[in-house]
């Protein structure tokens, strides 16, 4: 079954009540786009506004705690999320990695919090730019996949976003090459993991993604929808990437 394109924004810490009108145009225009899902991970704060007044919006979160409830101050669980209408989460972004010091085994423990909430997962991978130079980039990434993947999961529920670092927020953007190659190591780590399932698994590409350079991103080898940062906060920017998607 073909996999379809599926193209997430990621706000960040970007984004007051004011930017609704930017998502509902980005989701008005996704609603005609046969063939490719569209989610929006706004800050926390803009998730249950954005499904309450936006219909047709998928919402998603950009983080998740891995404990259900308790002594955790300023931490959402991922049931909280699904209880504010979201209805998948991004976890283990690098921004969350280097910032909050996750480690593959916390963010294994939120995927898995995630998907036993019923939450879908984008589970995020990718090398810094000193490991991507000594050609360690493959070997560093599957080893992320490998200890970030919770023990059991549905591969339609799941999306892995492989975003090297070096290529966030820079404008540097890898080859095509270069990230058919990391795709298809991906699918091949996975195929060995967990068999044919691996064929339902979306992989998605993040850094730097535009209107301009999508389409050619999106063609590659494996690569199955993209995870969007600064190019998602307005909807002139983010549609042309969503219509690119489409046009496959
Ligand atoms: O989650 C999104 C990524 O970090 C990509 O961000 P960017 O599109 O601003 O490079």
């Amino acid at each position: 079954m073909a996999r379809r394109k599926y193209i997430v924004g990621n706000w960040k810490m970007n984004g007051t009540k004011d930017a609704l009108g930017e998502a509902r145009a980005i989701f008005e225009a996704a609603l005609n786009r046969q063939g490719v899902d569209v989610a929006l991970c706004p800050p926390f704060t803009l998730i249950g506004p954005m499904v309450a007044e936006i219909s047709d919006a998928v919402v998603g979160a950009q983080d998740c705690h891995a404990a259900a409830s308790g002594a955790f101050t300023g931490s959402v669980s991922a049931a909280m999320l699904s209880d504010a209408g979201a209805a998948v989460t991004i976890v283990g972004h690098s921004e969350r990695r280097e910032a909050f010091g996750e480690a593959d085994s916390d963010v294994k423990a939120k995927a898995g919090a995630a998907l036993g909430a019923g939450l879908g997962v984008i589970l995020c991978v990718g090398e810094p730019r000193d490991v991507r130079e000594s050609g360690g980039a493959v070997a560093h990434v599957l080893a992320q996949v490998a200890g970030s993947l919770p023990d059991d999961f549905d591969p339609a529920r799941l999306a892995i976003a492989y975003e090297p670092i070096w290529a966030i927020g820079t404008g540097l953007v890898p080859t095509v090459a270069d990230v058919a190659e990391m795709h298809g190591a991906i699918r091949g780590a996975l195929a060995e993991r967990i068999g044919a399932g691996a064929g339902q698994l979306r992989i998605l590409y993040g850094g730097s993604v535009t209107g301009e350079n999508a389409a050619e991103l999106l063609s590659a080898g494996d690569v199955d929808g993209a995870l969007v940062g600064g190019a998602s906060l307005t909807a002139a920017k983010f549609v042309p990437i969503i219509e690119a998607a489409a046009a496959l």
